[in-house]
């Protein structure tokens, strides 16, 4: 069944898609970023009217990848991003074809900085909200393994934080459904410093890689480094060869990092997976514990799964509630 909703129909609302002339309708106002996969432009909207981020993802790289999941099918990035409604997950308005063949997503334009940003810094903007951050982060995440996916690249520059300083996580370019057949010992697809252990050795993979991810992410937001102090710039195969190692424990380097805090992230680091937090909810759940008695006074909201789905704040500008276009402007 869960084959039949992430895969089949996916493909089928694929080959329904119309084309869109990107030039004829979006004024380019300025690049927003340059990927390793796309470009992304802040784009004036002619058609609604609206400011909006526009992702044109690059024709050949995409096919690449694409080729990497050969025979399974693999929904592309539009299609995941589409069904996504989450306060902490960016908001996807509409996806499709441009004239030139190229996938491209419509989202929601967050004015913010990557997270890479206040890592490096370890400002005031990071000591004050890092607690805020790392349960936000768990929320989206939490709910988009809820929805059936596996993220495979979460990592800093892959979370917008935005001028409310609220959590926005972006780029489902590597995600995969939750199923047997994206499971199965494979591709190597991601980002090498926040791979888990398993992945990287080709072993069968679950939503436990991304507790991995999550888990170095919030590392480094305490500390500024990896846990294994590697290089981000290091290749997979150089990595290969700190992974056997267990990672520098954080209270070593953070002496005053509250206990439940440094526990629950050192679980999330766990080289083998059945060591690791089983879910993301698992480890949401500690460190949302520890901020509620660190930080009693923070006027923090707790995002219910439930209601984050109801966020529909956009679908009255977007014709059908899938949020593609029957719009054509060749
Ligand atoms: N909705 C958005 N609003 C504002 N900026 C955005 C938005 N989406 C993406 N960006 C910017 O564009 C950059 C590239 O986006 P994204 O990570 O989705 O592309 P990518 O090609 O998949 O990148 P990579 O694979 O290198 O992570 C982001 O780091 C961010 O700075």
């Amino acid at each position: 069944m869960l084959l039949i909703k992430k895969i089949l129909v996916p493909l089928i609302k694929r080959a329904r898609l119309k084309k869109v002339n990107i030039d004829a309708r979006f004024i380019k106002e300025r690049k927003l970023g340059q990927g390793s996969m796309s470009e992304v432009w802040r784009v004036k909207d002619k058609l609604s009217g609206r400011v909006v981020a526009l992702k044109i993802l690059d024709l050949e790289k995409t096919a690449r990848l694409e080729a990497r999941f050969e025979g399974l099918a693999k929904p592309c990035e539009g299609e995941v991003a589409i069904k996504l409604r989450h306060p902490h997950i960016v908001r996807t308005l509409e996806h499709g074809i441009t004239t030139n063949n190229e996938q491209y997503l419509v989202m929601e334009y967050v004015n913010g900085v990557s997270l890479t940003l206040p890592v490096a810094l370890q400002n005031e903007l990071m000591q004050s909200h890092r607690l805020t951050f790392i349960v936000e982060i768990g929320e989206g995440l939490d709910y988009f393994h809820k929805q059936g996916w596996i993220h495979r690249d979460l990592c800093p520059r892959n979370i917008l934080v935005d001028r409310q300083n609220s959590i926005k996580l972006i780029d489902f370019g590597l995600v995969v459904p939750n199923t047997p057949p994206f499971r199965a010992p494979g591709n190597r697809t991601g980002t090498a410093s926040y791979m888990a252990p398993e992945l990287i050795k080709r072993m069968p993979t679950d939503q436990r890689i991304d507790v991995y991810s999550y888990a170095v992410t919030c590392y480094e937001m305490y500390t500024k480094q990896l846990p294994h102090g590697v290089d981000p710039t290091l290749t997979l195969d150089m990595i290969v060869q700190h992974i056997n190692q267990s990672p520098t424990d954080i209270r070593e380097l953070v002496p005053d990092i509250d206990d439940q805090v440094a526990s629950t992230i050192m679980t999330g680091l766990a080289a083998k997976p059945e060591d690791r937090w089983d879910s993301v909810g698992a480890m949401l759940h500690r460190l949302r514990g520890a901020k509620e008695r660190l930080e009693p006074e923070s006027e923090y909201e707790y995002v219910d799964d439930e209601e984050a789905g109801d966020d529909d704040e956009y679908e009255y500008e977007y014709e059908d509630d899938d949020g593609e276009w029957e719009y054509e402007d060749e």
